[in-house]
């Protein structure tokens, strides 16, 4: 088992990883050095022939992790160590390093599939919990990555209140699955039920299974706005103007349109997506426990 660390993920979580390493002897350690050095890191591991790569970190290190295990057998595990850990809490998986160290031994491997976004400078991203075009995507591009260690999710509350007066609402356009263009303020391609945190987006969603929901959100700021204020009371699939619609291929195109994927920049529209040709395996509570 290799441990692959992101020491900038949440608000710097060594003494978590720590506590979970205690019950982990015989895994080895490796901390990343930067953006991208995860996903070599599990890459390499994989080919070595390592049984199970952990991601310790939040979305963007499980992100990177996994596309260094595409097409490998080699499971992934997961830490929770990041800030918002969407997917962790998608899967249910235990908070507590210790609860996590102890189910990254006893758990059984389950398909998860990925999403694979391709953009038109040929450059493409894995991601593993959901991609967002628009609005949200320009509140983590002008997010301070010190103040988000420092505080936490309120960095993402105060920067989205930062960020509605200033950006401009430029229109998405979406085909799903081929069909005809639909238009929208901005759009959250998910694999999961959740966003942002323990919220919900989209009811039925599973990254344990092929296929999208996509959530075309119509208007600007104001809707925007209301959007914050349903998400906390899990509300969000409620929003006015908010149309959920399954997918298995989506093209989003508009000019000027920022994307971020599962938390992290990742350049902007168009771009197309769909599932990874075959799922990753990833370590997941045995049923019933
Ligand atoms: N040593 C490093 N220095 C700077 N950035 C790094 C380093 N190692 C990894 N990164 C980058 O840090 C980014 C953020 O990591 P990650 O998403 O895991 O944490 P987070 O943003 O706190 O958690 P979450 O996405 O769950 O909110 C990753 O996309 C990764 O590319």
């Amino acid at each position: 088992m290799l441990i692959v660390f992101n020491p900038v993920a949440g608000s710097r979580r060594r003494s978590r990883l720590l506590r979970a390493m205690a019950l982990l002897p015989a895994a080895r350690l490796a901390e990343t050095a930067g953006p991208g050095h995860a996903e070599a890191l599990a890459r390499a591991a994989a080919q070595a022939g390592e049984d199970c790569v952990v991601a310790a970190g939040g979305d963007g290190t499980i992100a990177e992790v996994a596309a260094g295990l595409l097409g490998h057998a080699t499971a992934l595990g997961i830490l929770p160590l990041g800030t918002a850990n969407v997917l962790s809490l998608e899967l249910g998986l235990p908070h507590a390093p210790e609860a996590a160290a102890r189910l990254l031994l006893a758990g059984h491997a389950m398909p998860l599939w990925p999403g694979i976004a391709r953009f038109a400078d040929g450059g493409s991203r894995l991601f593993v919990q959901m991609l967002g075009a628009g609005f949200d995507a320009e509140v983590v591009r002008r997010l301070d990555p010190r103040l988000k260690r420092a505080t936490g999710r309120a960095a993402y509350v105060w920067q989205t209140l930062a960020t509605l007066p200033r950006y401009g609402f430029p229109p998405v356009t979406a085909r799903l699955d081929g069909g005809a263009p639909l238009a929208a303020g901005a759009v959250v391609v998910t694999k999961g039920r959740l966003y942002a945190g323990p919220f919900l987006l989209a009811p039925g969603a599973t990254p344990l299974r092929p296929g999208f929901q996509v959530a075309l959100i119509r208007g600007g700021a104001a809707r925007a706005a209301l959007a914050g204020a349903l998400l906390p009371l899990g509300l969000l699939p409620r929003l006015p103007g908010l149309v959920l619609r399954p997918a298995s291929h989506v093209a989003l195109d508009g000019a000027g349109v920022p994307a971020q994927a599962d938390g992290d920049c990742c350049g902007g529209l168009p771009v197309s997506i769909e599932d990874a040709a075959a799922p990753l395996r990833v370590i997941l509570q045995r049923p019933g426990e």
